[in-house]
């Protein structure tokens, strides 16, 4: 089981259930334990693991159980563990699936770790912290050119329900993992169960298992396990980057699920809700975990997370905070899914602090502004067509919506990961024959190609390909 503790640790602190509701539990102790002490005892179904969160008088705490409460009864004694929650670190943990307390949850064997870490540890000293100017290539075309994310950064992929999230999340790990010299961790936070089997699976065929450790508190589990995953996450990044000192690249799907654990838990304490109901302590929250993910001397730690936005809502108090701590964000839309331009990145929305002259070059900065303000002119021309059709426009401006229509489609790009589902075998493409693509398209070297030609293809000379077929 996951928490040794001595006997005679727990007879020193005796503490005594005084109130449970749901998730959350009050204990009372004649000796109150520090916030985020782990204390445990029992109910119905075994054994109950709590975690303080706040102190209600000299003698009373309020807890957040990280395990299902049923059975748990008023007056059940408590144990002070005197530590707090803690996870395995090290080696053996690689090729695993583990959950918040670092039990492996992949039916094969007890974990070899004597070395565990604390969950809860303060961030990097800003003095110890390094970025990079180095840009993190994933074969995306849309991705590279658009919102290239940066080596020892945060991406956030963001997108309402259904809009390509977690095949776009996928795909990326198909991309990177392979190429990645260093540690690949996944961090699922609430999402559904099956989820996690696929990705196993992928994971395994791909070969890239035995360098992947995957965590998981998914839908099914109380909201405290999905509340804290994370934290378990990025100790197991920290231990890699400061002790083992590897680079480790951190995918989480997903970061909107962690935000809205910590509102359950919130509401069950009895806090009053902020603005659109969220917990008052969301920016805290959020700072407190989003702060530890970042690079040092010794190793890097890449971040790639995937943000629900609600009801497609990016003004919403989960994504506005999250947009604060990215140094890329991708943002994807539901008009481009619908009308089968995946991966639905929206191209206006999308940006990254890399994309400057002086990080990813002239020519490329160059290309992506270009590409950008044929696609927001489009936009705006849109209205005129539907109204006054086509024929209308000046010639300038026809030259602009035939560019923009051959872009939108050249930048779509069929996935290894939907190659079952799509028909299309999956193609990674380097950065430079996307740019290439995009010059060439914006120079009109393609005007007299159909615009299905340009599309679902992987670099551009695949459009002669399929002309030619045509
Ligand atoms: N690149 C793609 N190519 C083809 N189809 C895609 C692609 N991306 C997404 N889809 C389609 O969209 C569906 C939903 O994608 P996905 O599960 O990644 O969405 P999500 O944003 O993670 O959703 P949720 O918020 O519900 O988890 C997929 O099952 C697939 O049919």
């Amino acid at each position: 089981m996951s928490q040794p503790f001595s006997p005679k640790e727990a007879t020193l602190n005796p503490g005594q259930v005084v109130a449970v509701r749901g998730n959350v539990v009050d204990v009372q102790f004649s000796r109150l334990p520090p916030r985020y002490r782990q204390l445990r005892t029992k109910g119905g179904q075994g054994d109950i693991i709590l975690e303080i969160q706040s102190h209600l008088s000299a003698n009373r705490a309020r807890c957040i159980a990280l395990t299902t409460t049923r059975g748990l009864a008023r007056g059940a004694s408590v144990v002070d563990t005197g530590k707090m929650l803690d996870i395995p670190v090290g080696e053996a943990l690689l090729g695993r699936m583990l959950n918040v307390f670092g039990d492996p949850i992949d039916n094969k064997g007890t974990l070899d770790a004597s070395e565990r870490l604390p969950i809860h540890r303060t961030p990097l000293p800003l003095a110890q912290r390094v970025t990079t100017r180095k840009i993190f290539e994933t074969g995306i075309k849309a991705v590279d050119l658009l919102a290239p994310l940066e080596e020892g950064g945060k991406a956030g992929l963001f997108g309402g329900a259904g809009v390509g999230k977690t095949v776009l999340i996928t795909e990326m790990i198909h991309n990177m993992v392979g190429r990645y010299q260093g540690i690949s961790l996944f961090c699922g936070i609430g999402e559904r169960s099956r989820e996690a089997e696929e990705l196993y699976r992928d994971m395994k065929e791909a070969g890239v298992l035995d360098n992947t450790i995957m965590l998981f508190g998914q839908m099914n589990e109380p909201p405290g396990a999905r509340f804290r995953v994370g934290h378990a996450a990025l100790t197991v990044a920290e231990y890699f980057r400061d002790i083992a000192k590897r680079n480790v690249l951190l995918l989480i799907d997903n970061i909107f699920r962690f935000i809205q654990s910590g509102t359950e838990v919130s509401g069950l304490m009895g806090k009053i809700p902020s603005r659109v109901g969220y917990q008052p302590t969301l920016g805290t929250e959020l700072a407190e975990l989003e702060e530890r993910i970042c690079s040092s001397a010794s190793g890097s730690i890449t971040s790639v997370q995937a943000v629900y936005v609600p009801a497609d809502d990016l003004t919403d108090p989960s994504a506005t905070h999250t947009f604060a701590h990215l140094s890329a964000s991708i943002v994807l839309s539901r008009k481009k899914a619908s009308q089968g331009f995946y991966p639905a990145i929206d191209p206006l929305q999308s940006d990254s602090k890399m994309l400057t002259p002086g990080v990813v070059g002239k020519r490329h900065y160059k290309v992506a502004q270009e590409v950008r303000r044929t696609l927001a002119e489009y936009e705006e021309l849109k209205d005129i067509i539907s109204m006054l059709g086509i024929e209308e426009l000046s010639q300038k401006d026809r030259q602009t919506v035939s560019q923009a229509r051959r872009l939108e489609r050249f930048l779509t790009q069929p996935f290894f990961t939907t190659e079952q589902f799509t028909g299309y075998t999956g193609k990674m493409v380097p950065l430079e024959q996307t740019i290439a693509g995009c010059e060439d398209i914006l120079a009109g070297k393609f005007a007299d190609y159909g615009e299905k030609d340009l599309y679902m293809i992987g670099p551009i000379e695949e459009a002669e390909a399929k002309k030619a077929k045509a």
